[in-house]
């Protein structure tokens, strides 16, 4: 790690109007991380969609971009470890600590208890940061509570802060997911319960960059060429071991584009699951900001179909409109209040707004935003989305129903609600479907008629398929 510097450079370098540029690139550094995860705090933002402008803009590249990104997504996955160490090394309780010191807190107590930083520089360049954001007083409080953090490591705060007993409780802490997440994503393993750990460990480990090749656009020899590696299961897939994705000419030319592998072939599984009749309109109902409906426009023009994407955002509509191809239609519509008429598609997809808890790694501060409430607010919306989507696609054809949640109260229980009393839809076998659209089958998607993927077990995101054909 880079030496800390003379406070005396720190002051010096002082630029008004931004943040500090206290004792180098490395304070910058810092800085930038806690940015990003008070933004992510207080004003809903994105980890994922504002640190690269916030690293463009302060000139931050190669392993100084790549230490922000780690502090970043780091403070903001283990906030419940570090939340729960700093309560016993605090002597105000944590509301009663303004809530931008509180994430120098969090930002320090991951330095000191999840990276190699020294603990004098992790605790030097916290207590720095605490006097710029917070004043001085502030400053020595941050000293006390973090010197106390440093005379422990992980292992030996969790010993105190996660004790046996209460499971639910020692999972929670030990892997930072709230409680009820822990609970919801055990009753969704079902059988595979014992794996919880696994999965909550996966929650927390950075994914692979997953390319896309859209098809008759690009293809996975270019990504490969590219410097691209062989991805296991979609056939237009390739991972990307580092460097920037944009860098990769097909993604900035956007014949080809970042999406997880599970998202891939849900997509494909839909295009592929067997249907009686023809097989010549295709709906992408919930298409923004146009990950599946990118992938779908190229398999749609080399199949001869025609594809309608719609959102009920303007904007998000907008990004669909970039994704795809000139020939596919692209518009703003609620789905719940169809513009077409009933019956007038082959095949919809239905990847319907959900709390997203498939998607914890790519999106840590998720799991903080979302409540138990959240998934109840959601689901009239998904039963009605649904129903929608049932009413879209003619007799003999098929509806795909996806959530990146493994949520039961997202996933089977919307689908079982929806179907139930109706004769006129037939169940597939999702996983079957999946296995004969991949390259590589996946095991471990369920015993079917649905099929979940698991980042444990696959390495994906936690997409949830089912595929749903009318059969009047
Ligand atoms: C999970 S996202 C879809 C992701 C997209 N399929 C992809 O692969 O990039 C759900 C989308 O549903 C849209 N949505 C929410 N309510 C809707 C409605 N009533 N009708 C149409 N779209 C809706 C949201 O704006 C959001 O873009």
């Amino acid at each position: 790690m880079t030496p800390r510097t003379s406070r005396d450079r720190r002051d010096r370098n002082r630029r008004p109007g931004g943040p500090r540029r206290t004792g180098g690139p490395e304070d910058l550094v810092r800085r930038t991380a806690f940015d990003v995860v008070r933004a992510v705090q207080t004003r809903d933002a994105y980890a994922n969609l504002l640190l690269p402008g916030r690293l463009r803009e302060r000139g931050l590249t190669g392993r100084d971009a790549a230490l922000a990104t780690e502090l970043t997504y780091g403070t903001l996955r283990g906030r419940g470890t570090y939340d729960a160490v700093l309560a016993v090394c605090s002597d105000r309780p944590l509301h009663r600590i303004d809530g931008p010191l509180l994430d120098v807190l969090r930002l320090g107590a991951h330095q000191l208890l999840a990276t190699r930083i020294p603990p004098h520089a992790a605790v030097g360049t916290a207590v720095e940061l605490a006097r710029s954001v917070a004043g001085p007083g502030q400053a020595k409080f941050a000293n006390a509570v973090l010197r106390k953090v440093a005379t422990r490591d992980l292992a030996a705060w969790l010993d105190i802060v996660a004790p046996p007993g209460d499971e639910v409780g020692r999972l929670s802490v030990t892997y930072s997911h709230p409680r009820w997440v822990v609970s919801a994503l055990r009753d969704a393993l079902g059988p595979g319960r014992d794996e919880i750990e696994e999965l909550l460990a996966a929650d927390n480990a950075r994914p692979r960059v997953t390319l896309v090749a859209k098809p008759g656009r690009a293809t996975v020899e270019e990504l490969l060429a590219a410097g691209a590696e062989p991805a296991p299961y979609s056939p237009y897939a390739a991972i990307l071991p580092e460097g920037d994705p944009s860098a990769v000419a097909a993604v900035a030319g956007g014949r080809a584009a970042v999406q997880d592998e599970a998202s891939q072939l849900v997509a494909l599984a839909l295009a592929d699951a067997p249907l009686d009749g023809s097989d010549a309109r295709w709906l992408d109902m919930c298409a923004g900001p146009g990950g599946k409906a990118g992938l779908l426009s190229g398999l749609a023009a080399q199949r001869g179909t025609r594809l309608l994407a719609c959102d009920v955002q303007p904007h998000r509509a907008g990004l669909v409109r970039r994704a795809v191809d000139g020939r596919t239609g692209v518009a703003v519509v609620d789905g719940t209040v169809p513009a077409w008429r009933p019956g007038s598609f082959d095949r919809v997809l239905l990847d319907a707004p959900c709390t997203g808890l498939g998607a914890l790694r790519r999106r840590p501060e998720s799991r903080w935003r979302r409540e138990p409430g959240s998934v109840a607010e959601l689901g009239p919306l998904q039963r009605a989305l649904l129903t929608s989507a049932l009413e879209a696609v003619r007799p003999g054809g098929v509806v795909a129903y996806v959530t990146c949640s493994p949520h039961l109260a997202e996933t089977r229980v919307v689908v079982d609600d929806v179907l139930r009393g109706r004769q006129d839809v037939q169940r597939l076998d999702s996983p079957a479907v999946l296995a004969g659209s991949a390259a590589r089958e996946p095991a471990g998607l369920g015993e079917g008629p649905y099929a979940q993927f698991w980042p444990h077990r696959h390495g994906t995101d936690a997409m949830f398929l089912a595929l749903l054909r009318r059969t009047a």
